[in-house]
């Protein structure tokens, strides 16, 4: 599979940092982050940037020679066709080369509520790179993986919704997440892991071999919604690295 982004394909997992804007996206290039994820943390789990910024943000990546991954959230959307398609095209008319959209658990439960997005996401998804976000404290069916990957997703990832409840390993094992990995990437899907992640994550969660982990509250030194924290950046770039441990 090509990966069309510089997380390495074997070894470690690359880092997907999330960046509130143009600021923290060139620290994140300079520390060399993999995937630069443009967020907004204080609009939510997935909350997005505006269309101004996120143009200007594809402009400096193209710049720099589009040697970094760039992902962008379209926000938290509830699983409703008509909304995360309308949110998806807005994200992609930037020219952001990754789309990040939520799958939230509709509140009457999973049912055949997937089936009518993805049809309706299909057609973007063989313009756009897509990636699926489901998350992990909602209980997500990961026998869902290979539709999206049939709906033409470039890839998949966890994470969880409500940052006030705990990271990714308190949601789903070790073993659970082994699977998802497994079965993300025999679908052919790049294959992420985030949720709150702290440095003592890394090593058991760099063991499943994901392409890549991602942080935002960890990288931030009072919570996800604070300045990203060069210094802790760096730690978890090293660590990913192997280079230190938890
Ligand atoms: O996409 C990754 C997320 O931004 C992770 O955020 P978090 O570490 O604050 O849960």
């Amino acid at each position: 599979m090509t990966l069309h982004v510089s997380v390495p394909a074997a070894a470690r997992p690359g880092l997907l940092a999330s960046v509130a804007d143009l600021a923290e996206m060139e620290v994140a290039l300079g520390a060399g982050a993999d995937i630069v994820d443009l967020k907004n943390p204080a609009e939510g789990a997935l909350g997005a940037w505006g269309e101004a910024p996120l143009r200007a943000a594809v402009a400096r990546w193209r710049a720099a020679g589009c040697v970094t991954g760039l992902s962008a959230t379209v926000g938290d959307q509830p699983l409703d066709a008509a909304i995360l398609l309308a949110a998806a095209r807005r994200t992609a008319a930037t020219g952001v080369p990754l789309v990040k959209i939520g799958f939230p658990l509709p509140a009457e439960g999973p049912g055949a509520a997937l089936a009518p997005v993805l049809d309706a996401l299909a057609p973007l998804a063989r313009e756009t790179r897509l990636i699926a976000v489901l998350f992990a404290d909602q209980r997500p069916d990961l026998a869902a993986l290979p539709h999206f990957a049939a709906a033409g997703f470039h890839g998949v990832m966890l994470d969880t919704a409500d940052k006030t409840a705990g990271g990714l390993l308190a949601h789903l094992g070790v073993e659970r997440l082994a699977g998802f990995v497994a079965e993300a990437k025999a679908a052919g899907l790049l294959t992420g892991l985030a949720g709150s992640l702290k440095l003592e994550d890394i090593a058991p969660l760099a063991a499943l071999k994901p392409h890549y982990l991602g942080f935002r509250g960890a990288l931030c030194a009072t919570g996800r919604t604070s300045a990203l924290d060069p210094v802790r950046l760096a730690r978890v770039r090293e660590a990913l690295k192997g280079r230190v441990t938890a």
